[in-house]
């Protein structure tokens, strides 16, 4: 599914754009990771794709279509997991399943299934309390997963966990994606873990939110934390730190 960004803006306060003139095209299977200052509007424009938020210029086009409001083609994964506490892990999976009406036997296979690539099927009859914190983030990834979506959106889903866990969940979530074959957008403040993740990094302009960048990450498909080391890496981590840093610098001097 190709999702198009066309003249892309939002204003909350006539006059204020908060985001304007997004154009942006992303490939099936693309993973693109979105990273920019604090109040670039890294949350609204993935608000946008998910059609939560209306824009006040522009379109969201998935396969040419005018995306008008949410759509079970969109997965949606936030930082803090929000599962459904009353229910257990596997129920937590079914939720979307059951709303589609899908027949008990195939829903619980599939329900399996998810669980296992997310490595938690001994956990399915657990209520989500007992869980740990990336635990609970690989359930909602399940969860945004089970209806199959073609675009699975992630707005800072690993900002709440310590650097190991958050280490072990970017390699889940490209072993997922690599699995999976879903398009990826991902919104991050890391700028480490937006080159380690994906194949293309935009950098958002502050005030209003723009396309400052869009870098190609040219680093090997089958990456490992081991390459973080090294120096392609670190050579494309400090130039987008510095454009980050370097937009972040002209809005405040702006203000
Ligand atoms: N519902 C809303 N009503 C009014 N203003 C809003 C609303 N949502 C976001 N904004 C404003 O839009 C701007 C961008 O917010 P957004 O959360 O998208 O930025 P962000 O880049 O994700 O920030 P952060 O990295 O701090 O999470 C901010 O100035 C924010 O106050």
């Amino acid at each position: 599914m190709t999702l198009r960004l066309e003249g892309l803006g939002k204003e909350f306060v006539p006059g204020l754009p908060v985001l304007e003139g997004i154009d942006l095209t992303v490939e099936p299977g693309g993973f693109v990771c979105v990273v920019g200052a604090s109040g670039s509007g890294k949350s609204t424009l993935l608000s946008l794709i998910a059609g939560l938020t209306r824009p006040t210029a522009g379109r969201v086009l998935l396969d040419g279509q005018e995306v008008t409001g949410p759509g079970p083609e969109r997965g949606l994964v936030f930082q803090t997991a929000s599962l459904y506490p009353w229910r257990t892990v596997a129920g937590n999976v079914a939720f979307g399943l059951e709303a589609m009406g899908m027949p008990r036997a195939r829903r619980d296979a599939r329900v399996a299934g998810l669980l296992d690539e997310v490595g938690l099927r001994h956990l399915a009859g657990a209520l989500p309390g007992r869980l740990s914190g990336g635990q609970q983030q690989r359930v909602a990834i399940a969860r945004a997963l089970a209806c199959s979506p073609r675009v699975l959106l992630l707005d800072e889903p690993f900002g709440a966990l310590d650097v190991q866990t958050k280490e072990d969940m970017q390699v889940f979530v490209r072993q997922v994606w690599r699995d999976v074959g879903t398009t990826v957008i991902m919104v991050t403040h890391d700028v480490e873990e937006a080159v380690f993740l994906g194949r293309r990094v935009i950098v958002l302009s502050c005030d209003p939110g723009r396309v400052a960048r869009d870098l190609a990450v040219d680093l090997p498909a089958d990456r490992t934390l081991a390459d973080k080391r090294s120096t392609a890496f670190l050579a494309l981590r400090v130039e987008v730190e510095d454009l980050v840093r370097a937009e972040h610098r002209a809005h405040q001097a702006r203000v």
